[in-house]
């Protein structure tokens, strides 16, 4: 059985954008309210006292965008002081990530991964549901900032979407030849916009390896990370290529994670709502830490059988919650 040690914490649902594929402009989303947002103690009293006694040792921080998270650099640092934290990572849309990301370093994180749909600004607004202005010119400063402050290693996170951005494929990879980038595929999923995904469809990461590999070849590498990629790399690159095949491909049997929202729930598998867990709730209800163990233990213990079987349908389920409020 995978040992289970990786939490992917949501530090809060809401977003300065609006990507297409995970809240479109418009989508109706029910917002946690402030009082229902696990408060920094609870949050730290959690990892300390319940997530890190029974295993957890690597912690991703997500959102909606973590860096709207007020507070957010103290966060890491008292995340990244854990003597058993062995890995801390986030995962952001980098728009305030120009003027945070040496703070950031300073409080401990060492590692960052950046969504980047598009190298044409006006692409990426149309994906990211431009409000007036341009927001590219921002992102591509702060990947820059997170890499001369020495993020390491730094992945840029690619969704391709058939006919918005699938003729940028190359471009993009080729990000990950001159510098030590390490760019990163993700499959399309029908969470958050699931019209969208049925218009338009999704390409699967065999493909985009095809064309990678017609243009300059791919070889297997490998790049620090506790995710679900499969890692490539062009013959020569200094950074890697990643390929998260969650459409058509299985890696439920190497799980390795689970996931806490912003609200305290803990969700065992993205694409399972089975068995989610309300730790906020019983936290401010009196019940023992001892206790919340226990039951983390017990979900641990079922994750296999919770963990998501219907791939070979080819289909997932209809979620009640978006990757922006999970914790994508
Ligand atoms: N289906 C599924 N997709 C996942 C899972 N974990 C990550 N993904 C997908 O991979 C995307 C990128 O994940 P990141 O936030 O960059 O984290 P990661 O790949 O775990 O990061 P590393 O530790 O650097 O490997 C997510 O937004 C999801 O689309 C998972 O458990 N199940
Ligand atoms: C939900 S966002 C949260 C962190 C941050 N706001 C960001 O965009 O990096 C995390 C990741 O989820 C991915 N994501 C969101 N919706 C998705 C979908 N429907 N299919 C595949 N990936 C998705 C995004 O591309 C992003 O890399
Ligand atoms: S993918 Fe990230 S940046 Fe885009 S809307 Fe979702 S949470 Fe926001
Ligand atoms: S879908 Fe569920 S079981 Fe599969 S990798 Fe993601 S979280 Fe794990």
């Amino acid at each position: 059985m995978n040992q289970v040690d990786y939490l992917r914490i949501s530090l809060i649902d809401r977003c300065n954008f609006r990507c297409q594929y995970c809240m479109p402009e418009g989508a109706e989303l029910d917002y946690i309210l402030k009082q229902q947002l696990l408060t920094d103690a609870e949050l730290l009293t959690l990892i300390q006292e319940v997530f890190i006694p029974v295993g957890f040792t690597r912690f991703r921080l997500t959102g909606g965008e973590p860096l709207l998270r007020p507070g957010v650099v103290d966060l890491v640092h008292a995340i990244a002081s854990f003597p058993q934290t062995q890995d801390l990572s986030m995962t952001t849309n980098a728009f305030l990530l120009a003027s945070m990301a040496q703070n950031l370093y300073d409080a401990g994180l060492r590692r960052i991964n950046i969504s980047l749909d598009s190298l044409d600004p006006d692409i990426f607004d149309q994906i990211i549901g431009n409000r007036g202005r341009s927001r590219w010119q921002n992102v591509w400063e702060g990947i820059q900032q997170a890499y001369h402050v020495g993020f390491n290693p730094l992945k840029l996170n690619v969704v391709i979407i058939p006919g918005v951005n699938d003729h940028e494929v190359l471009d993009l990879a080729a990000l990950s030849i001159d510098k030590q980038w390490h760019v990163r595929f993700i499959e399309f999923m029908p969470i958050g916009n699931s019209q969208l995904f049925g218009d338009r469809g999704w390409v699967s990461s065999e493909q985009l390896r095809q064309q990678i590999r017609e243009r300059w070849g791919l070889t297997e590498s490998q790049v620090c990370g506790s995710g679900p990629a499969d890692v490539f790399q062009i013959p020569g690159a200094k950074g890697t290529l990643g390929f998260i095949s969650q459409m058509s491909e299985c890696f439920c049997d190497r799980c390795n994670r689970m996931r806490l929202s912003a609200d305290g729930w803990l969700r065992p598998c993205l694409l399972n709502e089975s068995e989610q867990l309300d730790l906020k709730t019983a936290l401010r209800a009196g019940v023992s830490t001892a206790k919340l163990r226990e039951q983390v233990r017990h979900l641990l213990a079922m994750k296999p059988e919770i963990n998501f079987k219907g791939r070979d349908t080819g289909t997932i389920g209809v979620y009640s919650r978006t990757m922006s409020q999970i914790g994508g």
